[in-house]
């Protein structure tokens, strides 16, 4: 007698996709299928771009985030009270910077001490290098980051960013950069849907007054047929990722330079400021430890402690 089986359970069709854009508990979300929306199968969601997902597509082109694949890193930023997930899944992150208006180093340090604590590569842009006077000036600026070994990329987003383009092939990247760097300039040369993609979102929240601060992964072409695809991640109004959720250890660690001195100063629990054998003061007195960069340590340390101080929670 044949065995009675039970007829298989039909296997839930999952397909994998990429969190695309995330709005609240509504994420956009790339499949093989196309663009689905949306929404997560538990109350508490918390997707970030580039988060790798199974969905169960429910028709209509919705679908249900069944599961998170495991992530290689997350970025996010954190204040004293808040924090917010970015993205997911980096390999780059671009820091734009331009040889007019002026730019902020410090900020420059910040972006790669965020990156360099997920374990995520800094690619620096030095846009508008067309501005040939101002060229020498922005270079110095840069020198630091350069004697790190910081990859600097001059561009220019005028020409239709071309360098960058090729540079960002196969790259799981997301662009940074304080405003008037040409950040739009630059995104709308690499995506030219990203332009459209910012006034449709506005246009769907009826917002002349939300800013659009809506984090995007755009799907970057591959340079040559054999190069894996890429992609970008363009997020409007992200000047800066906030850094209280690190300890000063971290931060020292996101430091690169600061590494080999770390450990081999003569009181275990020394803070660096004044005391007698510490290493990384040696260091800074020798010249190992740029004056500027040690400058910005101090700095992002000093907001961490404040950030502590206004919320002992952290
Ligand atoms: N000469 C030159 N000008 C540029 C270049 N890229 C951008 N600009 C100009 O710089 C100005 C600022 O560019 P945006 O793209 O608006 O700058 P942004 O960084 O996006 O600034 P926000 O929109 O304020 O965030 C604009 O007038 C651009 O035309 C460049 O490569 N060379
Ligand atoms: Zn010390």
């Amino acid at each position: 007698m044949r065995p009675r089986t039970r007829p298989a359970a039909r296997a839930e069709t999952r397909l994998d996709g990429i969190i695309a854009a995330a709005f609240g508990r509504h994420y956009e979300v790339d499949t093989p299928a196309g663009r689905l929306q949306c929404y997560p199968r538990g109350k508490k969601s918390s997707f970030a771009c580039g988060d790798v997902v199974e969905i169960l597509p429910g028709g209509d082109g919705q679908g249900v985030i069944a599961a998170l694949k495991p992530r290689r890193n997350l970025l996010w930023r954190s204040d004293a009270f808040r924090e917010k997930l970015i993205a997911a899944n980096l390999s780059h992150i671009v820091i734009v910077v331009a040889t007019e208006p002026g730019f902020s180093d410090l900020l420059v340090s910040r972006c790669i001490a965020a990156a360099e604590s997920q374990e995520i590569t800094p690619l620096i842009v030095l846009n508008k290098a067309d501005l040939a006077d101002r060229l020498t000036a922005a270079r110095a600026q840069l020198a630091p980051f350069r004697a790190l070994g910081y990859e600097v990329l001059e561009v220019s987003a005028l020409d239709g960013a071309a360098r960058l383009r090729a540079r960002l092939s196969g790259l799981h990247a997301i662009l940074v950069g304080q405003s008037g760097m040409g950040k739009s300039t630059l995104t709308n040369a690499l995506i030219p849907e990203a332009r459209a993609a910012t006034r449709e979102i506005s246009a769907a929240l009826d917002s002349g007054k939300h800013t659009t601060t809506f984090a995007r992964l755009y799907p970057l072409p591959p340079a040559t047929d054999a190069a894996l695809p890429g992609w970008l991640i363009d997020s409007p109004g992200l000047q800066v990722f906030g850094l209280a959720h690190l300890s000063h250890d971290e931060l020292a660690e996101a430091f690169l330079e600061l590494r080999p001195h770390l450990g081999h100063c003569r009181f275990r629990d020394c803070r660096h400021e004044a005391e007698p054998g510490c290493a990384l003061l040696a260091a800074v007195a020798s010249g190992a430890i740029h004056p500027r960069r040690w400058e910005h340590f101090r700095t992002i340390r000093s907001e961490i402690d404040q950030a502590r101080r206004l919320n002992p929670g952290w």
